[in-house]
């Protein structure tokens, strides 16, 4: 009997395999996942978070009429010039809300409030800071822009403009954006369900206790809280043995209440690991053995039509790989566009020797500006995933990384839907 060369590289490829580069996974992502959530109509206030189906139209122009941006005294601009002006008011005053119903001759001011529409003959608002009131007139020095402290009508949106574009995703300042133009209403996709299984017969919910060799669940808490996180709905199928067929019944079951099923666990080629033989079975595995550290073994594929991320098993790969591969097809999948978050380059606060052919994912946080990383790589070391705020993104080429050099890092909070 000869047994092969040692090799001790999980990267090492077995003859006639070729890791799939980061990029052709995420474009293969890219190319065969669509929008699969419902449509309707939502009122606003049940609005956040989810992608717009239809562009919102603003019903109303912003902002609707001419109005002062300032607390002052309104004119008409073509009656004033240089040096010290002096006008005489009109008896009244307009304000938000209650506007002036008569009209302003040129030559004299109106006492206006900041809101309230400009009154016929006004175009210009001073300040009050800037005027000496007494005796029914108003003093102050001339040689403001026309238009000074006056906003137009429509100026921010005209009335009939696409405010929101389809697949656009509502966050709080397009609520904000669609009601100042009178859109209450929006088509728009329901959010994403997505369920978390997790498998292995050593792994036990941290509700109970963990015998000698036992774990306790941390993927499945981590990874639905995540969800929630992106904006997805987090859905809890529980646990599965690691039994095919017990596997298979749970998946079914979870394909019929969820739009994307994350498992954890089972995804390499040992003999436990049912997640990625089932996924190869049913001949619906479309990607496995990515050439990214953590996460290699990734198994993507279908499972009766719905899509199925077979997570490494080790947290720190699993909560990387739904980062860097989950949240852009949760966002196809929810309505939006393609999008990978480009991160910052900032400076390397650590230095490092990187292998090529494969792109490489460091726990990481800035520190005065520069990207610190988690003092070990192993990825079960899930403490280091609380330490950090981000990734720094390793190319997948060899790189040799000296402190001061630029690294690319992303944000935890930029993997968002
Ligand atoms: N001979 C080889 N062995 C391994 C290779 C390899 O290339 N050759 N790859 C390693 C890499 S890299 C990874 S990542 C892991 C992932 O494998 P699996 O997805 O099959 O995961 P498991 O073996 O089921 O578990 C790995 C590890 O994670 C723990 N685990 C599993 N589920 C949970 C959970 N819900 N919460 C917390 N921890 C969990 C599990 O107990 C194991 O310790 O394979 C390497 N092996
Ligand atoms: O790919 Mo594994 O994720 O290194 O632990």
């Amino acid at each position: 009997m000869q047994p092969p060369r040692l090799k001790n590289d999980c990267f090492a490829l077995p003859p006639g395999v070729d890791w799939t580069p980061v990029d052709d996974a995420l474009g293969h992502l890219r190319e065969a996942l669509q929008p699969v959530t419902e449509v309707s109509t939502v009122a606003l206030a049940g609005a956040a978070g989810l992608f717009l189906a239809e562009d919102a139209i603003a019903r109303r122009a912003h902002p609707p009429a001419a109005n002062s941006a300032v607390d002052g005294y309104g004119f008409a601009h073509a009656a004033t010039g240089q040096g010290v002006q002096i006008l005489p008011l009109v008896e009244g005053r307009a304000a938000a809300g209650a506007p002036f119903t008569g009209a302003v001759l040129a030559g004299m001011a109106i006492r206006i409030l900041t809101g309230a529409i400009l009154p016929e003959g006004v175009d210009t608002v001073v300040l009050e800071e800037d005027v000496t009131a007494e005796d029914g007139r108003i003093a102050f020095h001339g040689g403001l822009k026309p238009g000074a402290n006056a906003r137009k009508a429509g100026e921010d949106i005209h009335e009939g403009a696409v405010a929101v574009p389809a697949g656009h995703r509502l966050r709080a300042q397009e609520l904000g954006l669609l009601a100042s133009v009178g859109v209450g209403e929006v088509v728009a996709h329901r959010a994403l369900r997505v369920g978390v299984l997790s498998t292995g017969d050593e792994v036990v919910d941290v509700s109970g206790a963990a015998a000698t060799g036992q774990i306790f669940d941390a993927n499945r808490p981590m990874l639905l809280s995540l969800l929630a996180e992106m904006g997805c709905v987090p859905v809890d199928l529980g646990h599965a043995r690691d039994d095919a067929a017990a596997l298979s019944a749970q998946l079914d079951a979870g394909a019929a209440q969820v739009d994307v099923i994350l498992t954890s666990g089972g995804a390499s080629a040992g003999d436990e690991d049912h997640v990625s033989a089932l996924l190869s079975e049913t001949g619906s595995m479309g990607l496995w053995r990515i050439a990214v550290k953590p996460g290699r073994p990734l198994a993507m594929g279908m499972w009766r039509g719905v899509p199925v991320f077979g997570l490494p098993g080790n947290p720190v790969a699993a909560f990387v790989c739904t980062l860097v591969f989950g949240a852009p097809a949760f966002r196809l999948l929810a309505g939006g566009r393609w999008r990978v978050p480009s991160g910052v380059m900032v400076p390397a606060a650590f230095s490092k020797n990187k292998k090529p052919g494969r792109r490489e994912y460091l726990r990481a946080r800035l520190v005065d500006g520069a990207a610190a990383v988690f003092a070990s790589e192993g990825s079960g070391r899930i403490s280091g995933l609380s330490w950090a705020e981000g990734l720094v993104e390793l190319p997948d080429g060899a790189v040799d990384v000296g402190q001061g050099d630029p690294v690319r890092y992303i944000a935890f909070s930029d993997f968002t839907l």
